[in-house]
């Protein structure tokens, strides 16, 4: 895969506080390449040093071949940046904020373009201020894309979207990735980390602490799954935990949840002991191990290794 973002031991500290440290991150074109951490990780200084708006204090950083400190403008021209939407001015027609942001730009697409594209033809004489939070979130999108660039940089860019409007935005990345354009998105939802990404970095406290696909992250540190369920008869706690592959038993009020290596194996158990001793068994859920998980307990451990 052609690399089209490079970092080498990129560090960059504020006064006496380590930002980023010995960050070392190869990103592939046409990857949708996510970035995770808690507050305070490090994702915008990484991101705004891949940008060219800072400057690391050791390391070496690449965009499309060539080196952010040399080449700053002209990767500006090349990379689309999804800015907040409360960036855009408020009181100016959809179409005016495209004419204005398309001036900035040596090359630009036509508007009409990127308006069919994001279904935004009926927005164009909108008042940006007269629009939903989702509305605007697509034309913050459609500005990121108005020098049809080849890397495209998306802050949270689901945050405070409907469900609905969240899933659309996920088709639109898609659709960006499979036009070939490389994504870099960072998010605080492991979900969108799950389901949108096809490589996650999880950051903390300025280090690069996991990177993969989300499946083998998942794999190798989500843990147990599990099943939870309700049932009119308290069990004994050790003939649940003597059950196929459970490694751990959990008690709420009214709940069971059982820790399990093999889910399958393990309903099938607990299946043939109701039948055995008569227990109705209801509410049964199951839950696979997540990103949610991944992102836990890597954050748990840096807690632990630092503390
Ligand atoms: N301009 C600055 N001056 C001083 N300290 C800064 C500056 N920018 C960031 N920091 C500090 O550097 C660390 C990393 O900040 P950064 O904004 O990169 O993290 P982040 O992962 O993007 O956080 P969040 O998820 O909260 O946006 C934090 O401790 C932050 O307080």
């Amino acid at each position: 895969m052609q690399t089209v973002i490079k970092l080498d031991n990129v560090r960059k500290h504020y006064g006496s506080k380590v930002a980023l440290d010995d960050m070392t991150i190869t990103i592939g074109k046409g990857e949708i390449f996510g970035i995770v951490g808690p507050n305070g990780a490090g994702k915008t200084t990484l991101i705004e040093i891949i940008e060219g708006l800072r400057l690391a204090d050791s390391g070496s950083a690449t965009v499309l071949g060539k080196d952010v400190r040399k080449h700053a403008d002209e990767i500006k021209q090349r990379i689309g940046v999804l800015l907040q939407s409360t960036s855009i001015p408020e009181r100016a027609k959809v179409k005016e904020v495209f004419a204005l942001f398309a001036s900035f730009y040596k090359k630009s697409v036509d508007p009409h373009e990127i308006t069919r594209f994001l279904g935004l033809e009926d927005k164009q004489n909108a008042y940006v201020k007269s629009l939903s939070g989702g509305w605007k979130q697509r034309v913050s999108l459609a500005l990121a894309l108005i020098n049809d660039p080849e890397i495209v940089f998306l802050d949270e860019p689901s945050m405070g979207l409907d469900p609905n409007a969240r899933g659309e935005m996920w088709n639109i990345i898609h659709r960006l990735r499979d036009d070939g354009r490389t994504i870099v998105v960072t998010t605080h939802y492991m979900e969108e980390a799950e389901t949108l990404c096809d490589r996650v970095a999880v950051i903390d406290k300025g280090r690069l602490i996991a990177l993969d696909t989300p499946k083998n992250l998942i794999a190798q540190l989500g843990g147990t799954k599990r099943i939870s369920f309700k049932t009119d008869v308290r069990a004994a706690k050790e003939t649940l935990s003597a059950l196929a592959h459970v490694v751990h038993v959990e008690w709420g009020t009214d709940l069971v949840k059982l820790h399990s290596d093999d889910m399958d194996q393990t309903l099938k158990g607990l299946f043939q002991l109701a039948a055995q001793e008569d227990w109705l068994v209801s509410g049964l859920r199951l839950e696979d191990a997540s990103m949610n998980d991944v992102f836990s307990k890597l954050t748990a451990q840096e807690r632990g290794n630092t503390e």
